[in-house]
């Protein structure tokens, strides 16, 4: 992203922050229209908070998986380190199981070669390892792939789909299906990147908007697309021959059932394929839904999984802050702000209503603080996240849905403005452990800040704390004194205080005295 489009995207972002903090004096029909006018950055999105302060709505989420995917590709500039072992379960556990160090050992066409060193790949990724031998192999091999985002899945199924065109052949031969406009643009600059130096492979975005003659037959070997185009291109329209398709790719498919009625479009794609045509899958999760869905799509498949890391508690210290309200809360923040501005610090709070609330009180009181909200457009996220990356901004404030997903390592302080809940109101466990997770990565020594205001919030704490014990050694200390704050804040984090396996309770009397 360029450095000027980032001046404009901060100043975007200072003006939502304050326009979003004002509407919290206004009546609640007033909140809502405005909430809809303030954002230059998008209305869409704002508008399907719904106005209440403790919801968030499906559609939130599943326009939010989207987004986050995205954002992650957006802002990612290399491979994401993995070193758990890849688990592999072969459709017939007799053949042998290749797996390649090195791309030269994949036999590809010098063009496609040239590609991926042009990219910079030196050799295969943990995953590419193992995939890259299946989705070449002769003759074809379906393949379901799980790994976190960042693992190289993409540029796996790229180069499986750039090696199996025939260039010679003017009509369609690869399918990849992906949940978003944004996202199968994403996938097609790799094609792009990757292709360079085989130019006679052309590639076509099956998009709504683009829209084609009726009759004509597309002579592109690869069309890449979200589902509902494309089941109209190879049905309805008949652009694409589906009997000559040979590879085709579902990509994000945890993010694709998200969205109503993407699952069944592919599935319909599906069955129009012929029997040999070579079905591939990605996803970055595996719940039971991706699985079903899965199976449905992808008959006899190879299996290959790359679990995530694992994210511990060791070495965070956990502490709480009792206040009686919301304005308490900040009061804390702010007295803190200083001692957390020593390093860098996420704050979370459970609404983008609350995170403009407080980003806008924040700035007015003079700190300076970056705003990641869902109310901004994916790209001035991104951009706000590289900002927050490059140290620019010590504190950003976020969502806990805005920020899911998101790796920021050097992250030493995190700070639940709100507790994280669930739709139920229940404590959210796992997104306790993201949040907190990432101020520890590495072995580094992190810190973490509850804000407790209510008898419930309380007892959220006291059951992800329950939740935890059983598992982690969990500390929780409480204490009263904002010196106090001061000092565990700027030792631990300037005189690396903290030890990884240090596990001591301290239980200090209750309530939170705010200086002037
Ligand atoms: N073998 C490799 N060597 C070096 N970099 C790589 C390699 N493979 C992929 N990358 C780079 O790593 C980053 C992540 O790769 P990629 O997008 O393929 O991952 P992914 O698993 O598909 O992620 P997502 O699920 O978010 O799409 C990209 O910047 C890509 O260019």
């Amino acid at each position: 992203m360029a450095t000027d489009s980032w001046a404009q995207a901060v100043d975007e972002q200072e003006a939502a922050a304050e326009s979003i903090g004002s509407l919290q004096i206004k009546e609640k029909t007033e909140e809502n229209g405005t909430t809809a006018n303030a954002t230059q950055l998008s209305s869409a999105a704002a508008n399907t908070e719904g106005g209440g302060d403790n919801k968030t709505t499906d559609e939130d989420d599943s326009e939010d998986k989207a987004a986050q995917s995205l954002l992650n590709k957006l802002i990612r500039s290399n491979l994401v380190n993995n070193t758990n072992q890849v688990e592999v379960l072969q459709k017939d556990p007799n053949s042998p199981l290749y797996s390649v160090k090195s791309f030269e050992e994949l036999r590809l066409k010098p063009q496609l070669l040239q590609g991926v060193y042009g990219m910079g790949f030196n050799r295969p990724s943990k995953i590419q390892e193992t995939a890259l031998p299946m989705m070449l192999a002769e003759p074809p091999q379906n393949l379901i792939a799980q790994s976190q985002s960042g693992t190289g899945k993409t540029a796996a199924f790229v180069l499986a789909m750039l090696s199996h065109v025939d260039p010679n052949n003017k009509f369609p031969q690869c399918l990849c299906v992906s949940p978003t406009y944004e996202l199968a643009l994403q996938t097609g600059k790799v094609i792009e990147q990757m292709g360079k130096y085989y130019p006679e492979v052309k590639l076509v975005y099956a998009i709504r908007g683009n829209k084609l003659q009726r009759g004509l037959k597309l002579e592109e070997q690869i069309v890449i697309g979200t589902p509902g185009t494309m089941l109209d291109w190879c049905s309805k329209l008949r652009f694409i021959d589906p009997k000559k398709i040979k590879v085709f790719v579902l990509d994000e498919a945890d993010v694709m059932i998200a969205t109503q009625g993407h699952q069944d479009q592919s599935i319909r794609i599906q069955r129009m394929l012929p029997k040999n045509c070579q079905m591939l899958l990605f996803s970055a999760t595996f719940e039971e839904s991706v699985w079903n869905f899965a199976q449905r799509i992808v008959p006899d498949p190879n299996i290959i999984k790359l679990k995530r890391e694992e994210e511990t508690l060791d070495t965070i210290k956990q502490y709480y802050v009792l206040c009686n309200n919301k304005e308490e809360k900040f009061q804390a923040l702010c007295n803190l702000y200083g001692a957390i501005t020593i390093a860098q610090a996420m704050i979370f709070c459970h609404t983008r209503k609350t995170a403009g609330w407080l980003a806008g009180e924040l700035s007015r009181e003079g700190h300076q603080v970056a705003l990641l909200s869902g109310e901004m457009q994916v790209e001035q996220r991104a951009a706000v996240i590289e900002r927050f990356r490059d140290g620019k901004e010590k504190v950003l404030v976020t969502t806990n849905v805005c920020a899911r997903g998101i790796d920021v390592e050097q992250v030493s302080v995190v700070i639940n403005f709100d507790m994280p809940v669930d739709k139920d109101g229940n404590p959210d466990n796992e997104t306790y452990l993201h949040r907190i997770g990432r101020t520890g990565r590495f072995g580094k020594r992190g810190l973490a800040i509850n804000m407790v205001d209510s008898k419930m919030s309380m007892n959220i704490l006291n059951r992800i704390q329950e939740h935890f014990s059983e598992c982690d050694d969990v500390v929780f200390v409480i204490d009263k004194s904002i010196i106090f704050w001061w000092w565990v804040l700027s030792t631990c984090l300037m005189q690396s205080f903290l030890k990884a396996d240090e596990h001591a309770v301290v239980m200090l009397p209750l309530g939170l005295e705010i200086l002037p």
